[in-house]
């Protein structure tokens, strides 16, 4: 889809939390409870859902599982989707005039997929050309990390770190290619242990095929994780 045709869909759909082909689908009330109180509920839904599959919850083991399993789920494995966690992009002024791409390579991505609330795990590879401004290294872990600790499609993903470092660094010209396998897809299901899934979204000069082979060519598809 054209950078246009995504702009035009996302002003028809309106620019709010609710929804866009950007954001996940986060509801309006979704942060009127205190991450408290959300610990608090999942860890009885955990019970229920432990106690329903015939487990015995006094068992020395399990009694702290539900607690284990909420504090997890709001402070790490979603933790992402708070907007007060996300990262500060701090950004310099390029004044030695470095004029090629940048490449942030192997990021560490730990996700969970949507559909099954199984881990996704791979490398991102994240690229930009500087317009004026450059952006901490560690930003872009950081940003992939924040976007990553949500329920997620790994398309949606790729596309929230390129938004959001177009956004900090004032250029179109960013790119994200993502490697990561789904547990959902190699652990159950079709039990495929060897495949993974490779997503990519190129703003601006990245569209240049050129442009993007050099990007390719840095970041050779071969990482084992
Ligand atoms: N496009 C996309 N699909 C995903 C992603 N993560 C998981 N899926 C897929 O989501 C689909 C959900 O399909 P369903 O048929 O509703 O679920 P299911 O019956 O468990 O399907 P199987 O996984 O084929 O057993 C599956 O095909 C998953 O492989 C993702 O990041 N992107
Ligand atoms: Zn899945």
């Amino acid at each position: 889809m054209s950078d246009q045709n995504k702009e035009n869909l996302i002003e028809e759909l309106g620019d709010n939390h609710i929804a866009t082909s950007y954001e996940n689908p986060i509801r309006e009330d979704a942060f009127e409870m205190s991450d408290d109180e959300k610990i608090e509920k999942i860890k009885g839904h955990v019970h229920q859902i432990m106690e329903t599959l015939g487990m015995d919850m006094t068992d020395d083991s399990l009694q702290g599982t539900p607690n284990r399993v909420a504090k997890m789920y709001v402070n790490e494995t979603f933790g992402g989707l708070h907007p007060n966690k996300k990262p500060k992009a701090s950004t310099f002024q390029n004044n030695y005039k470095y004029g090629e791409m940048l490449v942030e390579k192997n990021i560490t991505v730990y996700s969970t997929c949507e559909h099954h609330l199984l881990p996704i795990i791979g490398r991102a590879h994240v690229a930009y050309i500087s317009s004026g401004r450059v952006i901490g290294l560690s930003k872009m872990n950081r940003i992939v990390n924040y976007y990553a600790k949500r329920p997620q499609v790994q398309e949606r993903l790729t596309m929230q770190v390129v938004k959001e470092l177009q956004k900090a660094l004032k250029t179109e010209d960013v790119a994200c290619v993502i490697d990561a396998k789904h547990l959902c897809v190699n652990s159950r299901g079709i039990n495929d242990i060897e495949s993974s899934t490779v997503t990519s979204e190129y703003g601006g000069k990245f569209k240049d095929e050129n442009v993007r082979r050099e990007l390719l060519n840095y970041i050779k598809l071969d990482t084992k994780f």
